[in-house]
């Protein structure tokens, strides 16, 4: 007889992936209606020892690469085969750097289960021609399932090291399902709730990364906390505006969850795009964020630059830059077009055209 046990898989294994599976994987071994095993795909790389990343984490137990120093749990299985790591899971935790996620998804369209749902921990949208799309609506899309959202301030080696946070569970109609998703994910020092707000969730997470880089160029320039917190207010702002123009369903409410303004805050004090925008910001803007992310993060991706430039073709697609001076100013400061000190001139340069 078929086992009604859910099982999962982790789409992901990077710094966050790590953590999302070994927060997973001791829950999924306390929870009877789970299969303790969870699969985690590694996207293949041989370490400087000459050993495949996937053979160390299955010795180990632990990410040597991603997640040094934290175990995941025996229970956490780590395939290099996207297609074999989902094969037999019903439940689906997408966790990868967003400009992969399409070609992943290509990957297993056709290959999953039929009875699959599917949840979203990445932070970032999908630009195509005909305009953006969310992270978790390209998944629900190409696999044909449904698929929530979860955002929320959540710095991995914080969480990894099991000091207390919250997150944010969006979902679009199914109630239960977003619940199940809760109780997978919830433990005593990880306290996770859902709205009814996919698209707001997801979008505070994806623009919060843009606000982070305006944050850590703040800090470069050493101009001290009220220009900080002035930035991130004038960029929570420009959040909520973007989310209700392209949303208009997006509730207040949501910018109150962890995955709004805490996400914002802990961003803004702790994350790698602020770290990277500090450097950037020092050296003048002179070193690329390509270069410092290849130096600084240890093959971890920032997700800001990228987001400040598809936000900037998004609002020029809809001919509404003026309305998002901070964004935009970002996006020109990311490309080399006005210098990191710019940040605090953002009013000055609305009417820049595109390059
Ligand atoms: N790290 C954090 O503290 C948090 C990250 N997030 C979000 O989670 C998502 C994933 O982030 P992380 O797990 O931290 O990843 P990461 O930043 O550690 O990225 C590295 C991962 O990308 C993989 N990778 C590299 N090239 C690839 C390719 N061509 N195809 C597929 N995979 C490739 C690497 O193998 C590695 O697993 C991002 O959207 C991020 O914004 C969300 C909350 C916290
Ligand atoms: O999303 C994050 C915390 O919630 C992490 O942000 P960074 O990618 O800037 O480290």
């Amino acid at each position: 007889m078929a086992s009604s046990k859910s099982k999962v898989a982790i789409v992901g294994s990077g710094n966050w992936g790590s953590v999302a599976a070994k927060l997973v994987a001791s829950n999924t071994l306390k929870l009877s209606s789970f299969h303790d095993e969870v699969r985690m795909w590694v996207f293949e790389e041989t370490l400087p020892s000459g050993e495949k990343l996937s053979d160390v984490i299955n010795q180990k137990h632990e990410n040597v690469k991603y997640l040094p120093g934290i175990k995941l749990g025996e229970n956490v299985v780590a395939d290099p085969d996207v297609v074999s790591a989902v094969k037999d899971a019903n439940m689906l935790v997408f966790v990868t750097p967003h400009q992969f996620i399409d070609g992943i998804c290509k990957k297993l369209a056709g290959n999953i289960r039929q009875d699959a749902v599917g949840i979203s921990l990445i932070k970032g949208m999908d630009l195509k021609p005909e305009g953006p799309n969310m992270v978790s609506k390209l998944i629900k899309d190409s696999l044909q399932i449904d698929c929530c959202v979860l955002m929320g301030a959540n710095i991995a080696n914080e969480i990894a090291v099991e000091q207390f946070s919250e997150a944010t569970v969006g979902y679009a109609e199914n109630k239960p399902t977003a619940d199940e998703w809760v109780r997978l994910f919830n433990t005593n020092f990880f306290s996770v709730s859902a709205v009814q707000d996919v698209e707001g969730v997801e979008l505070c997470g994806t623009l919060k990364n843009v606000v982070a880089i305006a944050a850590g160029l703040v800090d470069g320039l050493e101009l001290g906390n009220n220009t900080k917190a002035a930035i991130m207010r004038i960029g929570l702002n420009e959040m909520r505006a973007f989310c209700k123009m392209l949303f208009p369903s997006v509730s207040d409410a949501t910018f109150f969850e962890s995955c709004g303004v805490a996400d914002l805050v802990t961003t803004c004090l702790g994350g790698r795009n602020r770290k990277c925008a500090e450097a950037f910001a020092k050296n003048g803007g002179k070193r690329s964020f390509d270069e410092l992310e290849a130096e600084m993060l240890q093959g971890q991706k920032l997700q800001g630059a990228l987001t400040a430039k598809e936000v900037y073709i998004v609002l020029s697609q809809r001919g509404c830059l003026q309305m998002f001076p901070l964004f935009t100013t970002v996006y020109h400061i990311c490309s080399g077009r006005l210098p990191p000190s710019d940040i605090v001139r953002y009013r000055d340069h609305v009417n820049i055209s595109a390059l």
